[in-house]
């Protein structure tokens, strides 16, 4: 059962995390459509869960039941957020959440400096406490030269630091980015992965939603690829790699010679089938001196591989394992032939 929360800096060893945010068969339709079908999710605190999916696959309904914007159907299983009973309590939900994104608080009338201000009267802050933590917020997120100006006059990028800045004033334990860089240049971007990081590494928990598969891969923790209206799988980054082929490893050699007798030894290996545990069924690059094992990039499949080279006597001059990328992952699971499958080559 989720508990109150707090930073992971604070537990001992071998303590588990407190749960941030815990769904059960979460379920919504709208009308007679169903959109999210069970949803079951279990978030530690101070982590990145990233909520991946194609358009449409209600990764923002999921963001809006779980702010209290809106209400998940009366079916749905228990919902904790930040250790409150959502359906019970979802003031003190509202009081433990900050929710940046699609649906931004910054009003562009009036300016940076007069956002913040609101803000922290919504808090209720003294005057004196408002101001001090808007200077301060202002000045972590860069935006002291802008602060007086209206928001209207903000680029995309500078928005959403308001924005983030403004959902900090109430010093959120979790916060919920619905796709907080989509339209932002490659700076800005990283600009906003770094305030993302920090948020976490101060015990923050971060609920993301994202179109951009690197994104997840740079910044969560676990990954959940939400079709057809249930989770199509989650783990971390390498484990939903791991779960399509395309994975290898690949030995690169100097010298021919020795390329070639680790390619007979394979191709031996290959026709007796004697390799188990290495999967036979190798790929040879005669000009570039490599050949290609097939593999899932584990620690046992790699290490029973080395055991195999050694046993063989095969000494590559480099070895390499190469693993599918998220994107492979995004379209093997959520079925999307549109867009052909390219071989991409992570080195990890
Ligand atoms: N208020 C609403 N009334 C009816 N249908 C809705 C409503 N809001 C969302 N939907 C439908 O629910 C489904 C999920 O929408 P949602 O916005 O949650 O998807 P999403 O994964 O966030 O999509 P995107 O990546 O395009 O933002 C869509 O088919 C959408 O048309």
């Amino acid at each position: 059962m989720p508990s109150s929360v707090m930073p992971t800096s604070s537990l001992g060893a071998g303590q588990e995390p407190p749960v941030a945010v815990s769904t059960i068969g979460l379920r919504k339709s709208y009308g007679d459509k169903l959109v999210l079908d069970g949803i079951d999710l279990r978030i530690p605190t101070g982590t990145v869960f990233a909520l991946l999916g194609p358009n449409g696959a209600g990764k923002t309904t999921v963001v809006k039941i779980l702010s209290t914007l809106i209400t998940a159907d009366a079916a749905s299983g228990d919902i904790r957020v930040g250790g409150h009973d959502l359906a019970a309590d979802p003031q003190a939900v509202r009081a433990a959440i900050g929710v940046t994104g699609q649906f931004s608080a910054v009003d562009g009338l009036i300016t940076g400096e007069e956002n913040m201000l609101l803000m922290a009267d919504l808090h209720h802050l003294s005057k004196r406490e408002g101001r001090r933590t808007a200077a301060e917020l202002l000045e972590r997120f860069d935006l002291v030269e802008a602060a007086s100006r209206p928001a209207s006059t903000y680029s995309g990028g500078m928005k959403r630091r308001l924005d983030i800045a403004m959902t900090l004033v109430g010093n959120p334990r979790i916060i919920f980015l619905d796709e907080p860089t989509t339209g932002l240049d490659p700076r800005s971007r990283h600009n906003m992965w770094q305030i993302i990081r920090e948020l976490v590494s101060g015990g923050v928990t971060v609920f993301l939603t994202t179109q951009y598969l690197d994104e997840a891969d740079e910044l969560a923790d676990r990954i959940a690829v939400l079709n057809d209206g249930k989770i199509a799988a989650e783990g971390t980054a390498d484990e939903l790699k791991r779960l399509i082929p395309g994975g290898h490893i690949r030995l690169r050699f100097d010298d021919p010679s020795a390329y070639q007798s680790a390619a007979v030894a394979l191709r031996e290996v290959t026709l007796t089938q004697a390799l188990s545990a290495a999967r036979p069924g190798g790929a040879f690059n005669d000009d570039a001196l490599s050949l290609q094992i097939p593999s899932d990039g584990s620690q046992r499949e790699l290490r029973s591989i080395l055991d195999w080279l050694d046993a063989a006597g095969i000494e590559a001059d480099e070895l390499t394992v190469h693993t599918p990328d998220l994107d492979d992952v995004f379209f093997a699971l959520t079925g999307d032939t549109t867009v052909p499958h390219q071989s991409k080559e992570t080195v990890r």
